[in-house]
């Protein structure tokens, strides 16, 4: 579903076949990701590597026709190919190759693997399921239009899931390492890393006893009368810092919120075989299969459309 969405908004037209390919390029690329470094036939490292290597053929074979015909292209594509016009131009079609490719990995590894793990601890903490659903009952009820989607001001207001969300961001925390490679030597924590060498730290800060009281507890409710909305400091960075902070960070909690939102308006629980797991990123081993109940009035398939201000 994931690759389906991706390739008609950022290629656009692909035949059923290609996309076949690139989706299973991509399972082979993920499922390999983060292995023991041997490049041999049959490990998992040389499979990834193929499939990764795949992926960037089908893709520059794709936009390399597209560039000709210029039909059929994605929303990215079309920006791509007004970019690769100008006077000056930065992007060529290897760079384009590289961050549809690095997008799409993005989006499949965070947002879904940080909602998944979201819903397994409110299911693990029926006082914060209540608490939700109690938000988000009022809000829909105190509503004269019944029927009308949710808002920004809703959004912003909604004070205890914003708490569950920025809870659930500390303590599921996806970056498992932070990957450097300085270009001149520096210090830290009395060691010299010297230029050109790959420093792999591990962010533990989220779980730093100063910090945070019982750090491995998950309590939504550590951040009453905090800061809510901010995704950056020294003690609290889900999306990074500095140069590198995630592009996608608003995006990812409205994506969040919105599920949760819906989420909410039904009775639900988890299935009870449903771990997870951290291999290199969040896993979940036997999947995370929701149950639940309809309300009346509520139509089981949800759509949502961000249009303006509004979400509906
Ligand atoms: C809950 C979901 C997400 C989490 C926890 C997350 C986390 C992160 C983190 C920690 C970084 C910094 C990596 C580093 O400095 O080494 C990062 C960078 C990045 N993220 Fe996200 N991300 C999420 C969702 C997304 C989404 C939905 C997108 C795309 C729409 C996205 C696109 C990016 C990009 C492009 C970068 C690289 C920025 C740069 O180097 O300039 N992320 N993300």
């Amino acid at each position: 579903m994931m690759v389906d969405l991706i390739v008609k908004n950022v290629m656009g037209e692909m035949e059923s076949e290609a996309v076949k390919e690139l989706g299973l390029c991509w399972t082979t690329f993920r499922d390999n990701w983060f292995s023991f470094s041997y490049n041999i036939p049959g490990t998992s490292v040389y499979r990834f590597v193929k499939a990764r290597k795949r992926v960037a053929k089908l893709l520059k074979d794709l936009i390399q026709k597209k560039s000709k015909s210029k039909e059929g292209l994605g929303h990215f594509l079309d920006i791509l190919f007004d970019e690769m016009e100008k006077d000056g131009a930065v992007l060529d079609i290897d760079r384009a190759v590289n961050l549809i490719f690095t997008f799409s990995i993005l989006s499949q590894e965070t947002t879904p693997a940080i909602l998944a793990a979201t819903v397994k601890l409110i299911a693990d903490n029926p006082d914060v399921m209540e608490e939700l659903k109690k938000e988000h009952e009022a809000l829909v009820q105190n509503r004269v239009d019944k029927e009308a989607g949710l808002t920004w001001e809703e959004y912003k207001s909604m004070t205890f899931t914003h708490m569950v969300i920025k809870e659930s961001l500390r303590f599921t925390g996806t970056q498992a390492t932070v990957n450097r490679m300085p270009n001149e030597d520096f210090q830290i924590g009395g060691y010299t890393i010297p230029a050109g060498w790959l420093f792999f730290g591990i962010p533990l800060v989220h779980f730093d006893e100063k910090v945070y009281d019982d750090p491995l507890k998950f309590n939504p409710w550590r951040w009453e009368g905090k800061d809510i909305h901010s995704t950056s400091s020294k003690d609290y960075m889900p999306f990074g810092a500095g140069s590198t902070l995630c592009v996608g960070s608003e995006f990812a909690k409205l994506l969040i919120f919105i599920f949760l939102h819906h989420l909410s308006r039904f009775r639900w629980s988890l299935d009870p075989k449903t771990r997870v797991l951290r291999r290199y990123m969040l896993t979940f081993p036997a999947g995370c299969k929701v149950w639940g109940s309809i309300p009346r009035g509520c139509n089981v398939l949800v759509i949502m459309q961000i249009n303006g201000d509004k979400l509906t």
